[in-house]
């Protein structure tokens, strides 16, 4: 019997049609819990992209399901914890995500620096009525270059971010659960303590998966570390604790706060929003990009395979899953 899988986004249709080749897929667009809830127990597999919720009602109830292969790099949407007590491989993807999200993550540098997003409102309000209002309006403009970056979480995506900001002509310094010795050895980043980290950075870019030990990691305590610095966030929302970050800002106190995530997506009201000067707010989009998801889909429909092959996969999340359920037994194709 050929297995069953469920994808519950739109995915690409490279990707989709390798899926075909061995499974019969189903597309449930974004269903609701609910709706998830009624449907799971008939899937071997599934793909779910951040915006698919994945709880621990829904994979109570997933007699059948093996596999859950996230299209993403976090995993926090999903109750791992669930899926590992009944034997369900989580997968997620790395690959060219993470370089288009560490890409984004030194566009969001640079645009807080040099303010480009306020230059380019100038402009269209049609304010550049002299060269002298420029130099006057954005005299407090910083470069990169110069500076010391400090990352927190040294995956693949803060490897990627590592390298390029090195190449603006930065320091490095990190910290992250286990020291990287490759990366220290290709750009001279410098591993430190969490606090030394904050210390030490002019710009701290955050690029830690949401877990419940990353959880408001920066918080009102450590912002007291970060005076006159500049933070940028492409990992999660729930990494700061925003209402800190919003006193810190308006206190003068941190110089100002990029991201990409917020503690609840989507946001269409915000205290940030007002915060024009101090900020640059894009929606939680840092690894869209027309490449990116393409190969995305493809990792995402490998992993998926190859747990249906009994294989272990290349990004397994919950490496624990592999004593409560062997891959052998897990094995359809
Ligand atoms: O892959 C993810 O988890 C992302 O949030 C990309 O921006």
């Amino acid at each position: 019997m050929r297995p069953k899988v469920a994808v519950l986004f739109k995915m690409k249709s490279g990707p989709l049609k390798e899926l075909e080749r061995y499974t019969d897929v189903e597309i449930l667009l974004y269903p609701s819990v609910e709706e998830l809830g009624e449907k799971i127990a008939e899937f071997d597999g599934i793909i779910v992209s951040p915006l698919n919720p994945i709880p621990r009602e829904v994979i109570e109830k997933a007699e059948r399901l093996k596999v859950i292969s996230c299209h993403s790099a976090g995993y926090d949407h999903v109750d791992v914890k669930a899926a590992t007590e009944r034997g369900i491989y989580v997968t997620k993807v790395s690959g060219w995500l993470s370089e288009a999200v560490a890409e984004f993550a030194v566009g969001l540098m640079i645009a807080l620096l040099r303010k480009i997003p306020h230059t380019d409102r100038f402009i269209r309000a049609g304010e550049w009525k002299s060269h002298r209002v420029v130099w006057s309006r954005f005299k407090e403009i910083e470069t990169v270059y110069g500076k010391t970056v400090g990352i927190l979480g040294m995956g693949a995506i803060g490897k990627a971010i590592a390298r390029r900001v090195k190449a603006l002509g930065t320091e490095v310094v990190y910290w992250s659960r286990s020291r990287k010795p490759d990366i220290e050895e290709d750009v001279g980043a410098r591993y430190l303590p969490l606090e030394e980290v904050l210390q030490r950075a002019d710009i701290i870019v955050l690029a830690l998966p949401a877990t419940p030990e990353t959880y408001h990691i920066i918080n009102e305590e450590r912002l007291k570390l970060m005076e006159g610095k500049y933070l940028v966030n492409i990992g999660r929302g729930t990494l700061v604790d925003e209402k800190a970050v919003v006193r810190a800002l308006k206190e003068g106190k941190l110089k100002g706060y990029a991201t990409d995530v917020f503690e609840r997506e989507p946001v269409t009201k915000h205290e940030l929003f007002g915060m024009e000067w101090t900020t640059v707010l894009t929606p939680h989009y840092a690894g869209l990009s027309k490449e990116a998801m393409e190969d995305m889909g493809f990792q995402a429909v490998r992993n998926l395979l190859a747990v249906l092959r009994g294989e272990v996969p290349k990004d397994l999340v919950n490496r624990e899953v592999l004593k409560v359920r062997p891959p052998e037994e897990v094995k359809m194709l």
